[in-house]
């Protein structure tokens, strides 16, 4: 699914309204229908609808959810906020609607003080501001939103298309935001919604479809997208029948240490799981019988190290590889480091880069720029930090995460809620899959197994990361659902990894 700018969505209005052909008040009354119809299946008729209305098309959309739900038989008040003297063409068009047919149901608010004492079970709809917010909210409007979220714990609060006082497309931080528990939005996702300090706005996000022409969407190119289904149904592809072990590559994972085995021994799991056609992992001494134990469908190297390894570089067969995950349990002495540079000086198809593999690369940025164009690191927030430095907000470190992947030729992706996968050319996809089970140590290592397994069966970087990134997130949705989230552990990722899988075909 695109992501588009709130220019773009402006733009997506105006060529439906020009090319369906439809009105502009009538691509109002269908937007808002969709929230009217989403609201009548919530609340019961006789719930009091309290919609607090701003001066633009947002709040004209509160106005026609006014008129359908008053039709509909529900009490419902429409607050119009005077923040601006002139109001937008089609909110005048449906405000003359309303007031020819519900004039009792309108309230006027030109300050703080005027903000109405709130029935027990009444919803408020918030429909202040939309996509055209074009500064921080200040003054008593401000004081209106902070109203409102002071009423969240008693009473619902929807907001429609994005939760006034957010940007959609810059940081919002430290400015008043109303606090939705749902947020009806139209046709996508706002790309604020998928940013973790946005966290507390949205609650629950529902996109409606309300009909902005296909070919507008189609045909206009985005930078951000959101992985779904059918994206991942065009980058999927099945197994060859008359396939042997060899078509689906030799991977090595270097991976663990001494305390830290079991990070290489679900990275070795989860590889498997995900199709490699042969796996050897190089695992310090201590590790030998643990790997072996563990997982005997995995071959095992021992390093020369007891508790931690620090030659990998010498591996006869290295180059023969088809692709290489280092990182989970590794450790960060000296003489690993040193493995991973000397490692570099050879080695050149991509790889996956994980854990203490990035933090190696922190201490030692000059290697950045020797590993093999293409490959795919996967730092959670704090090792993106360690690599690449701070940002003021969640935009700004969306921007040096694109930067940092065009720049070094390498896919980033970068963990969280929505993981976001920056690319070397520029795009960035947001994972829509995963959740907060997911919080638990070893998620990131099954990660790493899968990605090596997709690169060693011959998915380009790009296809393994989205690929990856959606059947981990989806496993552990599945486990999730049988398990619960506190329950479920990062083995249960592995072991619904087949079912992730048989979704996908
Ligand atoms: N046919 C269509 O186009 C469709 C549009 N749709 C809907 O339209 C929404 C976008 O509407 P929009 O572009 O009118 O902008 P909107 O979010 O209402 O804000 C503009 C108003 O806010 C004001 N204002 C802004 N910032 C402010 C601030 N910091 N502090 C105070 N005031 C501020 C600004 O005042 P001004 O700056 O002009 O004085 C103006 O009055 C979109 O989200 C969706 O809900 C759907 O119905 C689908 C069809
Ligand atoms: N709240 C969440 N929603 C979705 N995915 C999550 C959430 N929390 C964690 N995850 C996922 O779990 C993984 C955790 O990785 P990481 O922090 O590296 O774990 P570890 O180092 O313990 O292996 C990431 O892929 C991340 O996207
Ligand atoms: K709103």
């Amino acid at each position: 699914m695109k992501i588009f700018t709130a220019a773009q969505i402006r733009e997506a209005d105006a060529f439906t309204i020009r090319e369906e052909p439809v009105s502009s008040t009538g691509l109002m009354e269908r937007a808002a229908g969709k929230c009217a119809a989403w609201l009548e299946v919530q609340f019961a008729p006789t719930t009091p609808v309290y919609i607090f209305c701003g001066k633009g098309n947002n709040g004209g959309d509160g106005l026609v959810i006014a008129r359908l739900l008053l039709q509909k038989g529900y009490p419902v008040r429409a607050c119009i906020l005077q923040h601006s003297a002139k109001a937008s063409a089609d909110h005048t068009f449906h405000l003359q609607l309303l007031q020819q047919q519900y004039p009792a149901c309108l309230y006027e608010i030109g300050a703080q003080g005027d903000f109405p004492v709130l029935p027990a079970g009444a919803v408020i709809i918030d429909a202040i501001f939309g996509t055209g917010l074009n500064k921080p909210v200040e003054g008593w409007m401000a004081g209106i939103i902070h109203q409102i979220n002071d009423q969240r714990a008693i009473h619902p609060v929807v907001a429609i298309d994005i939760p006034s006082g957010l940007l959609a497309d810059s940081s919002s931080l430290h400015t008043p935001v109303i606090q939705a528990h749902h947020t009806l939005s139209f046709e996508c996702y706002k790309l604020a919604f998928l940013l973790p300090e946005n966290a507390g706005f949205t609650g629950h996000v529902h996109i409606l479809p309300i009909g902005l022409h296909p070919d507008y969407i189609t045909q206009t190119p985005t930078r951000y997208h959101l992985t779904d289904r059918e994206m991942i149904r065009t980058i999927y592809h099945p197994r060859d029948p008359f396939a042997h072990k060899g078509t689906y590559g030799h991977a090595l994972l270097i991976a663990g240490s001494y305390g830290k085995m079991g990070a290489a021994v679900l990275s070795a799991k989860a590889c498997l799981r995900a199709g490699v056609g042969l796996l050897s992992c190089h695992v310090p001494q201590c590790g030998y019988d643990i790997m072996q134990i563990s997982e005997p469908c995995a071959m095992c190297v021992t390093d020369e190290g007891s508790t931690h390894s620090a030659h990998f570089h010498t591996l006869p067969d290295g180059a023969t590889y088809k692709t290489i995950g280092i990182g989970p349990g590794l450790g960060t002495q000296t003489a690993t480091a040193r493995s991973l540079e000397r490692l570099l000086e050879h080695y050149q198809r991509p790889m996956v880069i994980d854990a203490d593999a990035l933090n190696l690369l922190s201490v030692y940025p000059y290697l950045l720029s020797r590993l093999p164009q293409g490959s795919i690191l996967t730092p959670h927030p704090k090792e993106f930090e360690r690599l690449f430095g701070t940002a003021a907000n969640d935009f700004d470190r969306l921007t040096l995460l694109s930067q940092q992947a065009v720049h070094l030729h390498l896919y980033i992706l970068l963990k969280g809620r929505y993981t976001a996968i920056a690319c070397p050319d520029g795009s960035l996809y947001f994972n829509s899959t995963g959740n907060p089970g997911m919080a638990t140590g070893g998620s990131g290592d099954v990660l790493t197994g899968i990605l090596t397994a997709l690169l060693a069966q011959d998915y380009t970087p790009k296809a393994a990361v989205i690929l990856g990134a959606w059947l981990h997130g989806y496993a552990g949705d599945l486990a999730a659902e049988q398990l619960s989230q506190e329950a479920m552990t990062a083995t249960d990722i592995i072991t619904h990894l087949g079912a992730a899988f048989r979704h996908v075909i």
